[in-house]
């Protein structure tokens, strides 16, 4: 009996120690993937954590020092740039009169927001003034103007990077707070060609490589619908001014979000066109390789969807590629949706009222045009941040510690830190950091680097395949609305949403969609084919038809 009770206990022991044995082997991969789900897992939890925690704490530090916006009593500040640019020519308006409007907006809203760097009202004064001119003399008929001049006697405003004559040209760097543009950025001499006159510049973030517009030449740049926010990067002062009406419009530059952002934070259009339709020339910093050229845009953002595409016209010298002149019919666009990028590490979850918009946008084109939308889960997206990353490299570009200089030498990031504590560098905390990290992920050329570039090449003929020559892709323009000021530094790989369609090289407008429960501005990108830039113009103007588009931060009228 004994004998036989033993012999069932060893054969169950030996049994056991078998199951543990094959489980051992057979799951020796298994086990390894899920013990990286497993510390994914609790990274995530604690990256979660870190999150509320640094929010609830930022709003401590900056949540208590809202103020409130001047609201905005000139309705003329609420007409599109084209609808300004029409009643100029009918005479309904004098150019003068806008630009005062302007003028003094700029004034109203400045001290409070810090959106308009440096400026050129007088230039601009005798600029308006020649465009009443040479509208009152007759001597251009009307319907010539509106063909050769479309934007004559239209205040506008660019940011400080991209060179407009004889105004600051720092990009947000210390060291070059003296330097004067000597001549035009393409964009800004084809609108002035146009009859468009600069008013003024608009604030970035150091060297433009950062998602919240502040630097040591010209300071912080606040949210027009909550102080406390940031207005993202790198062209925020220019995403400020749009949703304050400082200007009738603004240009922007965008290689891994820079327009999109912006605009979306405040709650405006912004468009990045498909990659060379439009020339990059006239920036600081430029473009360290051909790759990255073919990465950085220069684009429109606006107020009013209308503005979009008559903008890009002038900016692209309607470039053949972008087939603007053809009508769009948004009965034929085939829509697709992506709700995130799949849930990467160390990036934000897409906030519940930002995944509520697309079964909104979905719900109203099926019940405006029977149109059916479809979710995809393109799952390469989860890799934009490294692909980013690796595609931005560059085998033997400035580096970041050089372009801090303005190429003259190489800053030491670990002594400027030291200053930084004692308030003494002339560098942002994130800057410095960005020297820091720069060397870090994948070296160029290594297997790392050339596995994120293959992927991302597959990734975009994926995506190039399901939008065809009809489709455009409903994305995130960002997983949250707007951070608290320095908050971004928690969630730094945030920018990856927009950040991901400059490495694919493909055109997308941020369209804005409201107000979330906070108060502060949402929206989504559309995102379609190179050379598509019409199709997202075209639904960025549907779906200001359906949602009512960028909605002023305060109106007295
Ligand atoms: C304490 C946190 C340190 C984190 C350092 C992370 C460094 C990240 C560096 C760069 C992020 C790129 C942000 C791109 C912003 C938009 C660029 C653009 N001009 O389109």
């Amino acid at each position: 009996m004994n004998t036989v009770r033993s012999d069932v206990k060893k054969r169950r022991r030996l049994n056991f120690k078998f199951i543990l044995r094959k489980i051992g082997k057979m799951g020796s991969e298994k086990r390894r993937d899920g013990l990286k789900e497993y510390c994914r897992g609790i990274s995530r939890i604690l990256f979660g954590l870190v999150e509320v925690f640094c929010h609830w704490f930022f709003s401590l530090i900056y949540g208590n020092n809202k103020e409130s916006m001047p609201p905005i009593k000139d309705l003329l500040l609420l007409e599109s740039a084209s609808t300004v640019a029409l009643k100029i020519r009918n005479k309904k308006l004098t150019s003068e009169q806008v630009l005062d409007s302007y003028i003094e907006r700029i004034k109203e809203v400045n001290p409070l927001l810090n959106c308009v760097v440096a400026n050129r009202f007088d230039e601009a004064r005798k600029e308006a003034r020649a465009a009443d001119v040479l509208i009152n003399s007759g001597t251009i008929p009307e319907e010539v103007l509106a063909k050769e001049k479309p934007f004559l006697g239209v205040p506008f405003t660019t940011k400080d990077c991209i060179s407009v004559k004889g105004l600051i040209h720092s990009a947000g760097l210390a060291c070059r707070k003296n330097i004067i543009a000597e001549e035009d950025a393409t964009v800004i001499a084809r609108l002035k060609d146009v009859g468009a006159i600069v008013i003024g510049l608009t604030n970035v973030s150091e060297l433009c490589m950062w998602w919240e517009s502040a630097n040591k030449v010209h300071g912080r740049t606040r949210n027009p619908y909550d102080t406390s926010r940031i207005v993202g990067g790198s062209s925020g002062g220019e995403g400020c001014a749009q949703a304050c009406a400082a200007s009738a419009f603004g240009i922007g530059s965008d290689i891994g979000g820079s327009i999109r952002m912006p605009a979306y934070f405040n709650g405006v259009f912004g468009h990045k066109p498909s990659s060379l339709t439009v020339p990059n020339h006239g920036q600081y910093p430029e473009p360290a390789t051909d790759e990255q050229n073919l990465f950085l845009g220069l684009g429109p953002i606006c107020r009013r969807a209308e503005d979009l595409l008559p903008l890009l016209k002038v900016i692209s010298n309607n470039n053949p590629v972008l087939r603007l002149d053809e009508s769009v019919d948004i009965k034929k666009i085939r829509f697709f949706y992506q709700e995130s990028d799949g849930g990467s590490d160390f990036i934000s979850p897409v906030s519940p009222d930002i995944k509520e918009l697309f079964v909104k946008i979905s719900k109203h084109l099926d019940k405006a045009y029977g149109i059916k939308t479809s979710k995809v889960s393109l799952k390469q997206f989860i890799l934009s941040a490294p692909m980013w990353f690796a595609a931005m490299k560059s085998p033997s570009g400035p580096t970041f510690p050089n372009q801090l200089t303005n190429l003259k030498g190489c800053i030491n990031p670990y002594w400027e830190m030291l200053k930084w504590i004692f308030r003494l560098s002339d560098h942002t905390f994130i800057a410095l950091a960005t020297c820091l990290v720069e060397k870090g992920g994948c070296k160029y050329g290594d297997e790392k680097h050339q596995f994120l570039l293959k992927e991302r090449d597959a990734l975009r003929l994926e995506v190039i395949d399901l939008l065809g020559d009809d489709g455009v892709l409903l994305y995130p323009t960002h997983p949250t609305s707007a951070p608290y000021h320095n908050e971004p530094l928690v969630k730094p790989f945030n920018f990856s949403y927009t950040g991901l369609v400059n490495v694919l090289k493909l055109p997308a407008t941020a369209v804005p969609m409201g107000l979330d429960r906070h108060g502060l501005p949402i929206g989504i990108q559309v995102i379609a084919k190179h050379g598509n830039d019409r199709l997202c113009l075209a639904v960025a103007r549907e779906l200001e038809k359906g949602f009512g588009g960028w909605v002023p931060p305060e109106v007295d009228a």
